[in-house]
């Protein structure tokens, strides 16, 4: 975790940030570039400082319990909280100005009573654990404690740049160490603490950073030069640039979104990437769909999903209004799915993804549309586990369009 203490004013920025999020309802990411940029923090620092609160908020019931601290008092008690978080990881207590005192007889009776409880050990809300029970049965409990873990970094070769030897060596030469992934052909992993996106090699577009399995859902779209491809749920673009890449800039590749600021973003980050063949457009109404029927031969939908298999990367969904979403959730992958893939020509292929291990959003999707939908047939689909990769968890579907 750390090897020393967190300073002082790091402490109180972690109080901040974790008040923000659990107290005024921010995504992590947005509490973050709050807090920070008017910050003239070194990146060492600002790393130390995400690992504490990405690793509070992967396991703040436990946390909270061991300080006796509501999430919501974190304004009020957060010096406690932290106090807690470091004496749990064997760290001096930081030296804050004022701080809360650990009692320790309820601290170590406290101890003992978490070890009990796997659950709560491993930060799962009551919500979630039942859930997971529910749909994954015996295999939640190794998921579960997978999502505690810090998420390690991986990065994308961009191979309209260069290879991944090429990507090591030019990175190697800025003291960024990598090493290989195993099963994923795109992928480094970053095995040192550097600031990334301060690099040459990033500015120049040699990599993008995209988690491994991400990375395993848009190499399945398997698109080639020369096709017509859709990603309809396009975001930023993490996979349309990997798609790009397959395509070696031939061909065209269509990246559409309901949110106007993310598609800006994605041609910013096309641009970098020198994926020329990339065209945006935003999804104004059911007849940015209907225009395009029959026209692709590779459509992906990565729909907008729970994000329970990116709970390490995401730790904030587990403390928000998450449950009460999933069916609206459910029933929007649906409507998707099912207006969609008209864009899908006869032969062409749809790839449904998520960043859900849950089987509700996932599997049981794929089969209510084949139950409605004879022209289209599975071909194949794959559970990414973090239990069993250590990548954030996926979920992927490969379906023909037969007639
Ligand atoms: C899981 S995210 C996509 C992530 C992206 N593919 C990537 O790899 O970076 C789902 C996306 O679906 C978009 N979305 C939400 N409702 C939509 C709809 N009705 N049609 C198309 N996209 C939608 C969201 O704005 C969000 O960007």
């Amino acid at each position: 975790m750390l090897k020393f203490s967190l300073s002082a004013s790091s402490t109180q920025l972690v109080i901040n940030v974790l008040d923000l999020v659990l107290s005024r309802g921010k995504p992590l990411d947005r509490a973050y570039s709050e807090f920070f940029s008017g910050q003239r923090l070194e990146s060492e620092e600002l790393a130390r400082i995400t690992i504490v609160t990405g690793d509070i908020l992967r396991r703040l019931n436990l946390y909270c319990y061991l300080a006796s601290v509501e999430p919501e008092e974190i304004e009020r008690l957060g010096s406690r909280l932290l106090n807690v978080w470091h004496q749990f990881h064997d760290l001096e207590l930081p030296k804050l100005e004022y701080s809360l005192p650990i009692d320790q007889k309820e601290y170590a009776i406290r101890l003992e009573e978490a070890k009990q409880n796997e659950a709560l050990w491993d930060g799962c809300p009551e919500w979630l654990d039942e859930l997971g029970q529910k749909s994954l049965g015996d295999s939640w409990a190794a998921e579960r404690k997978a999502l505690t873990f810090m998420p390690k970094r991986y990065l994308r070769v961009n191979e309209l740049k260069g290879n991944r030897e090429e990507l090591a060596t030019a990175l190697l030469a800025e003291h960024i160490t990598t090493k290989q992934v195993d099963g994923v052909d795109s992928a480094l992993e970053v095995t040192s603490n550097s600031a990334l996106f301060r690099s040459e090699t990033f500015k120049k577009g040699l990599f993008e950073q995209q988690d491994a399995g991400s990375q395993l859902v848009a190499a399945a779209v398997d698109a080639q030069p020369g096709m017509r491809v859709i990603d309809a749920c396009a975001g930023a673009g993490g996979k349309t640039l990997h798609i790009a890449a397959q395509m070696q800039g031939k061909g065209r590749l269509l990246a559409m979104d309901v949110e106007q600021w993310k598609l800006d973003a994605l041609k910013q980050r096309a641009r970098r990437n020198g994926a020329h063949n990339v065209e945006t457009r935003i999804i104004a109404s059911s007849k940015t769909i209907k225009r395009l029927k029959l026209s692709a031969d590779r459509v992906l939908l990565d729909v907008p999903c729970s994000g329970l298999g990116v709970l390490k990367r995401n730790p904030d969904a587990k403390w928000r209004d998450t449950s009460e979403r999933l069916p609206v959730l459910i029933n929007l992958q649906k409507e998707i799915l099912q207006s969609y893939s008209r864009m899908v020509k006869p032969g062409g292929i749809l790839i449904y993804a998520t960043c859900s291990i849950m089987p509700q959003e996932n599997r049981e999707q794929v089969d209510l549309f084949l139950e409605n939908n004879s022209d289209f047939r599975l071909i194949e689909d794959e559970n990414i586990s973090p239990a069993k990769t250590g990548f954030d968890g996926f979920y992927l579907a490969k379906l023909e369009r037969v007639s």
